[in-house]
């Protein structure tokens, strides 16, 4: 009986794996669709622009609609790209902001126009579109929405819509959403509050599940809940398209996201909902109140910790020490919101975890390696009003402490040899010269500096500051993209990037394909060591600590898969439309990577066939 079980259960997950893998030179099966004539150009979804062979066109009432020529998908691919490369020759020597804001726009464009084109040249050129179409561009996007504003893209849930969420929700015309990012645009990136032109993000981020996580976009969903704003530039500007009234609080505040979740749960009960760029207390507080009960997470506090120790763990490594090693690593802090305690529970659980580590008296919560600062200065338990999250890390006044570190000291005066400088600040150029130069007293060889604050204007530093100042055997790392720098020697000085877009799109996927009833500890730590361990020790020794996004697609199927079994073995999987999550524990690992990859959308013209 139970060998008959197994045998039909190899048989499925053979079958499962024997479906082709999305490529590009792949041939869809054809595609239904319930329109004809302009409402197929118009729709991004279904338009193939002049690529629509002539018996389409005949098929779908589109003869004589476009110009008789039928270009190839590659013909049409190496246009959009020539036009590309013509826009970045004919602005050289403009503004990085006009040039950038520039680019977005054509990529926008095409967004809006051919789904198909646009996702595939933002897979593979992702390195070189990920800047424009994510951090930085998207924060001038942001900045810039009310004026830039054509089409909405999303949905939009106000404060003024309390009691119709339930019904708007169905003004979505997809069937089916797996995943979605939503924000209140109340912490964007480092530029703080912009309200309702927050939503640059969630489609930011969305575009990055696309790419990276094969989601198909037809079933993702950026979400702005614009519960008002706290900008009063934003206020006073006539062109702001969000509501003019100040944020709400409070439990007034609470009610809307409720309202939202439910929402969003009765329509959809197994989209997964990622949190995005929240002000720390409600990213904390809502996070702490849906996360047992939904399927979600907060990406600035759980995805940005597992990249940050990843990064941690890799400069470990890069001092050619043991793993083990991380619990003696002196590591400081600078910025203790929802992204710079989210990595420090992390790193102290990880340390915890570390073999050997019970020896150590438990390492409880006596060892503390980490020095906070937040705006204030360093965070010691003489802080008045210490939130509970962060005086788990305030430094006490024992024996053990250096004797010059008071309340509130600042960068230059915690001098504590630390082996890792750490930025989630949001506070640009804040590792000065001062700071840079004492980090070549780190007790690490290589001393790791982590300027992590978006967008590229708030990093705390840059790769040329710290490979001048604190020395060429340093690693680096930042938020924002950085081009590498050439040290004295001739050799590359790393600029890498440590961003959360590494680890979300395979939480998000991995917690999707399981059928995960929530995102527990357990997963979000897979997905961590999944990325730390991607690294081999050549490529570290050279400095690097993160692969290049370029390889993000293979990244994320191997975090996805890692993710997928820690559900599994937490016994958290329910499964997905064609897995049952026995098939899921029953597959090896290598399976699983394989598994996920088959099930990533990829971009190919899929024959059109018209119901009528
Ligand atoms: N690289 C990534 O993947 C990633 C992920 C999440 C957040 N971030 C970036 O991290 C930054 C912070 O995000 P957050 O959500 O934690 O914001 P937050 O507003 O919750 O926290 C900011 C923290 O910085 C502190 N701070 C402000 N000025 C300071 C100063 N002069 N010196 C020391 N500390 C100072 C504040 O007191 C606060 O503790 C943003 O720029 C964001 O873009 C990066
Ligand atoms: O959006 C990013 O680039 C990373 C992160 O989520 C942030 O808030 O800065
Ligand atoms: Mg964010």
């Amino acid at each position: 009986m139970w060998r008959h079980a197994a045998a039909r259960r190899s048989a499925q997950i053979r079958r499962l794996l024997s479906t082709s893998a999305p490529s590009a030179g792949a041939v869809r099966g054809p595609c239904i669709v319930h329109k004809r004539g302009t409402d197929i150009l118009h729709d991004p979804w279904y338009n193939k622009d002049t690529a629509f062979p002539l018996t389409e066109r005949d098929r779908l009432g589109l003869r004589g609609l476009l110009p008789p020529r039928v270009m190839s998908f590659e013909q049409q691919y190496e246009r959009f790209i020539n036009s590309y490369h013509s826009l970045e020759h004919n602005t050289q020597g403009e503004p990085d902001s006009v040039v950038s804001l520039a680019k977005w726009r054509i990529l926008n464009r095409l967004h809006d126009r051919n789904e198909t084109l646009y996702y595939r040249v933002l897979i593979d050129n992702i390195k070189d579109f990920a800047p424009i179409i994510y951090t930085p561009t998207v924060g001038l996007v942001c900045e810039n929405y009310s004026g830039l504003f054509r089409r909405p893209r999303g949905m939009y849930f106000s404060a003024k819509d309390k009691g119709e969420m339930m019904s708007m929700i169905y003004n979505w015309p997809a069937e089916k959403v797996d995943m979605i990012v939503v924000t209140d645009g109340s912490r964007i990136l480092g530029l703080g509050d912009l309200g309702v032109q927050g939503i640059g993000i969630p489609i930011g981020k969305l575009d990055v599940y696309v790419a990276a996580a094969g989601i198909n976009p037809q079933k993702v969903l950026p979400i702005m809940l614009d519960v008002g704003t706290n900008n009063e530039e934003l206020l006073e500007d006539k062109l702001y398209l969000g509501l003019r009234q100040p944020r709400l609080e409070g439990e007034e505040y609470l009610a809307v996201v409720d309202e939202f979740m439910e929402a969003v749960h009765a329509r959809w009960p197994k989209a997964i909902v990622q949190f995005e760029d929240f002000q720390m207390k409600w990213a904390f507080e809502t996070l702490q109140r849906y996360r047992s009960r939904f399927c979600m997470f907060n990406d600035d506090v759980q995805g940005t910790a597992g990249v940050a120790l990843a990064g941690l763990l890799g400069a470990v490594r890069a001092q050619g020490r043991p793993l083990a090693d991380f619990t003696k690593q002196k590591i400081v802090v600078v910025g203790a919101g929802s992204a710079g305690i989210g990595v420090l529970n992390m790193a102290k659980h990880a340390m915890l975890r570390m073999p050997g580590t019970h020896k150590i008296g438990e390492l409880g919560e006596g060892h503390n390696q980490f020095w906070v600062l937040d705006k204030d200065g360093l965070i010691t338990k003489s802080r008045k009003d210490l939130d509970p999250a962060v005086a788990r890390f305030a430094r006490g006044y024992g024996p053990e402490e250096v004797e010059d570190l008071h309340e509130g000291a600042s960068l230059v005066e915690v001098k504590v040899k630390p082996h890792v400088l750490l930025g989630l600040s949001g506070v640009g150029g804040i590792f000065n010269e001062e700071v840079l130069k004492a980090m070549k007293e780190s007790d690490s060889p290589c001393p790791a500096i982590f300027a992590m604050s978006n967008p590229t204007t708030k990093a705390e530093c840059t790769p040329e500051d710290v490979f001048k100042h604190v020395g060429e055997n340093a690693v680096f790392a930042s938020g924002s993209p950085f081009s590498n720098v050439t040290l004295s020697n001739g050799r590359k000085g790393y600029a890498n990037q440590a961003n959360n877009m590494y680890l979300f799109p395979g939480i998000g996927l991995g917690a999707l394909l399981s059928g995960a009833r929530h995102i527990s500890d357990g997963m979000l730590h897979a997905a961590a060591e999944c990325l730390a361990s991607y690294i081999t020790d050549d490529a570290i020794r050279k400095g690097i600590l993160f692969p290049s996004i370029s390889s993000i697609r293979h990244i994320t199927a191997r975090v996805g898969a890692a993710v997928a079994r820690a559900a599994v073995d937490e016994d958290l999987a329910e499964g997905c439309s064609d897995l049952d999550p026995r098939d899921l524990r029953s597959m090896s690992e290598s399976d699983t990577v394989d598994y996920v990859a088959r099930k990533m959308w990829y971009p190919v013209y899929s024959p059109l066939v018209n119901d009528k």
